[in-house]
């Protein structure tokens, strides 16, 4: 039975291994064939020397049957399986199935030919290399950045909690032996017709069993405090995710997929997991199984126990493999159901696109499809995880019955007691655990990974602009820029959007930047708050280079009204005081006059306490964009201030109330407008004029009318039309 068992466990390891003939295999290989000769010779001998039993005859030809299986088996991996030179096991696989085929640039991530939905690419890319050069140590060794967030260091709570589990854990350990041998004692005493100690040794059972029970008092202290703990590491995981996804650059934030990002941390929180697999799950393990040989041993003989033994074996290898099978299967369905969810992400956001081109039965049917998908790919990985269920549950049995026949022949011969096969049939679940624990903590622990691993591939991610070791804060006195032969394109290989840009503006100056679309204005205003870093001369401000001044001082002195502002699904006044939180209620209303947005925020039933919709779409565009000037002028620490288009939106009028703040905004400050209106620029102290990233033109309106270039025929031509009008 044991050895059916092994070499059982033994060949189901190689079922799916194209290279079966490895020198680890050819090794037991050889022992087994060496060994079970000699058994063959003895029995043999022994076969001719006896007389011919029918036992002896069954034994006989059991030995030759194992001996020439040994030999079949040998020369099938060696002949027929044909050892091929690239190996192809599970060992040996990609972790994740392709391979990238492009360099990340600004603005793009290398995609892998089946995986292009999925913006990590290179971290993948990095991870199997890893995984390939240095193996799952190095990989594993990743994931010692989340230590911090699973030990309770500063909590004295946290602490106490953790000592409550180990206390519970060691008590845990007698009880799982004491509780089975009483039931043991118990039969034992009721054989003997010894009723009065009967009762008295139930009373101590079922205490045991009280205590050893999930619900019972230890379970509950047990729960409490392991709670505590997980909720100290949920919080932990979370804060290092939200932080460290925050302070990635505008290149990471330019190309998310919000949906991709919050699945990865949603399925990082697993390592909690992890922690209690680490300290509470598998030590206690080794030492019930440890604990359970030696029980066994004592209660019976070495037989027994050498027979749990290597059911344990048989059972760990066997589940390891079926999780290895399975988990294939795992990764496709989960890599599905996000599909499932970015489809219903990106339909949702993309609503307005949606009805505007009437596109509802598409969108419908290509969610519907990723939902299929999702449960087609759900269905196989439960069937296969069933049956591999199934599998495991056979081994556990088949032990139980050889442990149950080799007792009971202890019992005949009087060397155990009835009793101890109670204690044997009780304790067996106590034996099994520890073995379900084991290969359920192997599964568990590379389910684990998996799910963190994108958390891991996300946190592993450097924000390409941050502060130099050397970084120092900005002076209070801060607007005077300079661009001194600036160069940039978004990435190595993207194309060059500046071409050496010179200009310089001091506080009280105005610059603005005009030409056609898709020139470079905007980009110039991204380098200047640091969002990307040239890749060619340099920004000074106060003469400092931008890359040596710390981020939160460069952005505390920068205010910028974007092109499309986004508001918070917030009231209008907290929108309004998003840039100074401290500002006074009064402060916000004259924000919002100045910006020419009082009036309308009156008409709203809930005035000031209006709720604006996600990302402000209950607000009209000349609304919205009034708003984020509302927030500019309301963030008074601003020195330099960048205005994209902000009154694009606006019709003349108000734009020209508008235009009043911009000009009061002026004093001491410096401001940097990118416009297409020409109207709204003409008193600016400097245009430039920018086509294909280069500065064709300069000079004051005047200068640049007077020229009569490119400014001189957009100025005539935006007349005309205004003229037409
Ligand atoms: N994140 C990005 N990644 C890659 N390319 C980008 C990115 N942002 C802008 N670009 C490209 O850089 C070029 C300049 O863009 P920019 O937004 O600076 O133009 P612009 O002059 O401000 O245009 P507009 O007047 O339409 O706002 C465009 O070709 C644009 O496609």
């Amino acid at each position: 039975m044991a050895s059916s068992l092994l070499w059982g466990a033994l060949d189901l390891d190689l079922l799916d291994t194209s290279e079966p003939a490895w020198p680890k295999y050819h090794r037991s290989w050889i022992l087994s064939c060496l060994f079970e000769a000699i058994l063959c010779i003895l029995e043999s001998v022994l076969f001719f020397q006896s007389e011919k039993s029918r036992h002896g005859i069954a034994l006989f030809a059991l030995q030759v049957c194992k001996i020439k299986c040994s030999i079949a088996l040998g020369l099938n991996a060696n002949v027929i399986c044909r050892p091929t030179k690239t190996r192809n096991d599970a060992e040996n696989q990609w972790l994740l199935e392709c391979e990238p085929t492009e360099r990340a640039v600004y603005g793009s991530t290398p995609s892998c030919q089946n995986d292009t939905e999925n913006g990590d690419a290179l971290i993948k890319m990095h991870q199997r290399k890893r995984l390939e050069k240095q193996g799952w140590f190095a990989y594993i060794k990743e994931f010692r950045i989340f230590l911090p967030c699973l030990w309770p260091t500063g909590s004295i709570r946290g602490k106490l909690c953790l000592v409550v589990l180990i206390l519970d854990l060691v008590i845990n350990r007698f009880l799982r032996v004491l509780t089975p041998r009483q039931l043991g004692v118990i039969t034992d005493k009721l054989i003997a017709h010894d009723f009065d100690m009967a009762c008295y040794e139930v009373g101590i059972w079922v205490l045991f069993s009280w205590l050893k029970n999930t619900a019972g008092p230890l379970g509950v202290i047990k729960s409490m405090a392991l709670l505590e703990v997980r909720n100290f590491s949920y919080q932990e995981i979370c804060r290092l995710a939200f932080k460290h996804v925050m302070t990635l650059s505008m290149d990471f934030h330019s190309n998310k997929d919000s949906a991709e990002i919050i699945k990865a941390v949603e399925q990082g929180k697993s390592i909690g997991d992890l922690a209690k697999l680490l300290l509470l799950d598998i030590p206690p393990v080794v030492v019930d199984l440890v604990v359970a040989i030696c029980y066994i041993t004592s209660l019976f003989d070495g037989y027994v126990a050498f027979t749990t033994f290597l059911v344990g074996i048989s059972y760990v290898c066997i589940t390891i493999k079926i999780k290895n099978w399975t988990q294939p299967l795992r990764r496709i369905y989960k890599e599905r159901s996000r599909t499932e969810s970015n489809v219903v992400n990106e339909s949702l956001g993309g609503w307005q696109t949606v009805t505007y081109f009437n596109r509802l039965a598409y969108e419908e049917q290509r969610y519907m499809g990723a939902v299929q998908d999702s449960l087609v790919a759900k269905q196989a990985y439960r069937n296969r995880m069933n049956s591999g269920n199934a599998v495991e549950t056979m081994i556990m049995f088949l032990g139980l019955l050889s442990a149950s026949l080799l007792a009971i022949r202890k019992i005949s011969s009087g060397e155990a007691s009835a009793g101890d096969f109670v204690t044997l049939g009780t304790f067996w679940t106590t034996m099994t655990y520890p073995l379900e624990m084991i290969a359920w903590s192997h599964s568990n622990m590379t389910s684990i990974f998996i799910d963190a691993e994108r958390l891991l591939q996300l946190i592993l991610m450097k924000p390409s602009i941050s502060d130099r070791p050397d970084s120092y804060k900005l002076g209070s006195y801060a607007g005077k820029v300079e661009f001194r032969n600036v160069e940039f394109s978004y990435g190595p290989t993207g194309k060059k959007i500046l071409n050496g840009i010179n200009f310089g503006a001091s506080p009280g100056e105005m610059v603005a930047f005009v030409g056609k679309t898709g020139s470079g204005k905007s980009t110039i205003l991204k380098l200047l708050c640091r969002h990307y870093d040239v890749t060619g001369g340099s920004i000074f401000i106060n003469n400092q280079d931008v890359r040596n001044i710390s981020l939160q001082s460069l952005r505390n002195v920068v205010g910028v009204v974007p092109q499309n502002p986004s508001l918070f699904n917030r009231t209008i006044l907290e929108n309004v005081r998003y840039s100074e939180p401290d500002a006074t209620d009064e402060e916000a209303f004259d924000a919002c006059k100045s910006a020419a947005l009082h009036e309308d925020i009156m008409s709203h039933p809930d005035h000031y306490n209006t709720k604006v919709g996600e990302r402000g779409v209950k607000l009209s565009g000349g609304e919205l964009q009034r708003l984020a000037i509302a927030q500019l002028l309301l963030k008074k620490k601003s020195k330099i201030i960048l205005l994209d288009e902000a009154t694009s939106a606006m019709d003349s009028s108000t734009e020209a109330e508008v235009q009043e703040a911009f000009q009061k905004l002026r004093s001491g400050r410096t401001l940097f407008v990118v416009a297409h209106r020409l109207s709204t620029i003409v008193d600016a102290d400097l245009i430039l004029f920018v086509k294909d990233g280069d500065i064709v033109e300069r000079g004051t309106h005047q200068e640049l009318i007077e020229r009569k270039g490119e400014y001189f025929e957009l100025w005539e031509r935006q007349n005309r039309q205004t003229g037409k009008k």
